[in-house]
């Protein structure tokens, strides 16, 4: 028989994600530029009144981006506990999860401007 679905556990695992974003945030310098980035992002959205698909597509790329972020900071301390000196494997491992957000944050640009650009360029009265 299954066990019946623990409600206070849940909501402990929620606090806890809630002060890894936290962290994230406040001492991350990385999560920081993305997060200004997504505030610009979304103004510009409502400037230019991107459509509902376009909207979708914006806060998948942006919680990607932050996930992404999340993943390699959890990596970088795993690894500085693992290993504090200088090591060429904890330097392989670093950089990997560092390529990971960066092929993703690449990818959104890319995604954001042939979203943006068109329209931006239609609000200056440029054709496209
Ligand atoms: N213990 C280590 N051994 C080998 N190389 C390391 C080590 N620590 C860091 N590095 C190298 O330095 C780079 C930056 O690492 P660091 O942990 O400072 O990340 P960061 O992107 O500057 O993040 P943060 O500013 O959040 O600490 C890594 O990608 C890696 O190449």
């Amino acid at each position: 028989m299954s066990r019946p679905i623990n409600i206070r556990k849940a909501i402990r695992s929620f606090k806890y994600a809630g002060m890894g974003i936290y962290s994230l945030f406040r001492y991350e310098n990385n999560a920081r530029i993305h997060l200004i980035a997504c505030i610009l992002v979304v103004i510009a959205g409502m400037i230019v009144h991107i459509s509902a698909t376009e909207w979708c597509v914006v806060v998948i790329l942006i919680g990607l981006v932050w996930s992404a972020e999340a993943m390699n900071t959890a990596i970088e301390k795993l690894a500085d506990v693992v290993s504090p000196e200088y090591n060429p494997g904890i330097k392989d491992v670093k950089d990997l999860a560092a390529a990971g957000v960066l092929i993703l944050a690449i990818s959104a640009v890319i995604a954001g401007a042939v979203i943006f650009v068109p329209k931006i360029a239609n609000l200056c009265g440029l054709t496209f």
